[in-house]
């Protein structure tokens, strides 16, 4: 039985992972923690492992006092880079046993989005990544995007892909979407949207269009329970729920 402190607790994602929390057979809610909540609750409430679904501005101060407290921590909150990751595994050098599982996107058909867009991506001259999100969303592009985006030019480098046809001269400032590592990346943000991409390749004659639909955020809380019954066993940073999967 695990006791489980939810950070963003009434957010969008945070509320559904809470009743998720709490219908789970081996789980046990704990705590339910938000914007200008004490962290202490967390060990209030003996939390052993916390999920953080917060702001990319935040979520670094709770992983570093949930580390420091020996708590597991499963986290959806996007703005992880490089530099991020790095200090994250700092912390947890000194914390020895403890697990923290970040991931992109917890929902199964976006992981799998992201696997076929890697396959496909050395067999295609262009591709081009189009995410589309609600507009209360801080980030752009999308944690999700930036990751396939990263994973596609992998995918490329390996294969030794030329560079993509691309004969713009001329045109408006972002006209093109953002660079991610020579991959272009569009961010649609509309009210009515939940969490939405398109991975485009191009090719002779020929595109194939690689779509994912989070049409509820009950997309995500399979893949957090999952996360959950599996961080304690998982000592060290672990980044991507494929992880877990058997792919
Ligand atoms: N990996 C994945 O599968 C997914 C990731 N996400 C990511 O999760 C994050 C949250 O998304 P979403 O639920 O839509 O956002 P919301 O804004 O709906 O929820 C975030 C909640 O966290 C609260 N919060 C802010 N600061 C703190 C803090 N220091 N401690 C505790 N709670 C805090 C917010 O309060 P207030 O509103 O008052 O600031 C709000 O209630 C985003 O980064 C998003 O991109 C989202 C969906 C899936
Ligand atoms: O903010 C969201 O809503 C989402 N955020 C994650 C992201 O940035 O990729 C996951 C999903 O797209 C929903």
């Amino acid at each position: 039985m695990s006791r489980v402190g939810v950070l963003g607790a009434r957010g969008k994602v945070g509320s559904a992972v809470c009743a998720a929390v709490d219908e789970a057979d081996g789980l046990t809610l704990a705590a339910e923690v938000d914007v200008d909540d004490s962290l202490d609750l967390l060990v209030e409430h003996r939390a052993q492992a916390v999920v953080d679904f917060t702001h990319p501005d935040v979520v670094m101060a709770n992983l570093e006092f949930c580390i420091a407290h020996g708590i597991h921590a499963v986290v959806g909150t996007t703005g992880f880079d490089d530099d991020r990751l790095a200090t994250l595994t700092g912390w947890l050098d000194d914390a020895p046993g403890v697990g923290v599982l970040i991931a992109p996107n917890f929902s199964i058909g976006a992981v799998l989005m992201m696997r076929f867009a890697a396959q496909a991506a050395p067999l295609f001259e262009s591709v081009e990544i189009v995410e589309l999100h609600h507009p209360t969303k801080a980030d752009a592009p999308s944690g999700t995007a930036a990751r396939t985006a990263r994973l596609v030019a992998e995918a490329r480098r390996t294969a030794g892909s030329a560079p993509m046809p691309d004969a713009t001269s001329t045109g408006l400032d972002a006209a093109r979407g953002a660079d991610v590592e020579g991959v272009r990346v569009h961010s649609v943000r509309a009210r009515g949207l939940v969490a939405h991409q398109e991975v485009v390749f191009g090719g002779l004659g020929e595109t194939l269009t690689v779509r994912h639909d989070s049409l509820d955020r009950s997309s995500f809380t399979p893949g957090v329970l999952a996360a959950l019954r599996s961080v304690h066993g998982r000592p060290g940073l672990t980044v991507g729920l494929e992880n877990l999967l058997d792919l």
